[in-house]
């Protein structure tokens, strides 16, 4: 018997105002699957992360994610997602370690998994510096940390090797690339980059769906023409 999927769209549309960030979207991903988001600026990758973290409610279709119907049931989910947005979601005036420990106390988590995640990304040296005086490449490590301390089984994440030079790539990739067994959505810019770490690829453009299959019938082509 198959596991249930970790997500679930049926339908799903969002709108700002008249302007519809989504529309119609159904994608199924199941447990353990990483599915990669592309599209044009503006397309609704965000949006889509945003409606699936809760944090933003459907104004149609349904959104089943781990289980749960959101956003009815959105209090027994968000304890299990690990959202990396392009806002790094820190105290600026707070350093990296003291970020941590506050998030840490959250989720109910040892002090001891904050000195590992700050070990393993090499931030020991810098954590107890404001994290506004950090570099952007420096503050994404931060964030990786905070995104995956609680230990989440379904990650959400906005471009997450931005700003990152190839070594601090390197690091983060256990804790949040494929090899970290969890459910993913990622969002990317890079068409053989992106394909290579996905199971799925969805590629949306005004909203739509322009492109969804499993990402081993994928062109880079494909992919490419979605910006044009
Ligand atoms: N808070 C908001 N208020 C009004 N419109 C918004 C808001 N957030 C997003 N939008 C609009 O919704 C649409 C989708 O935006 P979204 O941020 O999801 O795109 P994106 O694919 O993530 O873009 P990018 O690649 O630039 O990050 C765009 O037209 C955007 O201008």
């Amino acid at each position: 018997m198959d596991a249930a999927p970790a997500i679930e769209l049926r339908g799903v549309s969002r709108r700002y105002g008249e302007r519809w960030a989504l529309r119609d979207l159904s994608v199924t991903v199941p447990s353990g699957q990483t599915l990669v988001v592309f599209g044009p600026n503006g397309a609704g990758k965000s949006t889509l992360l945003r409606l699936l973290a809760s944090l933003l409610r459907p104004h149609g279709g349904e959104v089943t994610v781990l289980g749960e119907s959101l956003p009815r049931r959105e209090w027994a989910v968000r304890g299990r997602i690990g959202l990396l947005a392009h806002d790094a979601l820190l105290y600026r005036d707070l350093s990296a370690r003291e970020n941590l420990r506050f998030h840490a106390r959250l989720h109910k988590q040892p002090a001891a998994r904050v000195e590992e995640l700050l070990e393993r990304t090499r931030l020991t040296g810098r954590a107890d510096d404001p994290v506004r005086t950090l570099s952007k490449g420096l503050l994404q490590r931060v964030a990786v940390c905070r995104t995956i301390l609680h230990d989440p089984p379904l990650l959400l994440l906005d471009e997450p090797r931005a700003n990152l030079d190839p070594a601090a790539t390197a690091l983060i990739e256990p804790l949040i690339g494929r090899e970290s067994g969890r459910t993913r959505v990622v969002t990317s810019h890079d068409p053989v980059g992106g394909l290579a770490e996905a199971d799925l690829a969805l590629g949306l453009r005004d909203g739509r769906a322009a492109l969804l299959a499993p990402a081993g019938e994928v062109d880079v082509v494909a992919v490419e023409a979605l910006y044009r």
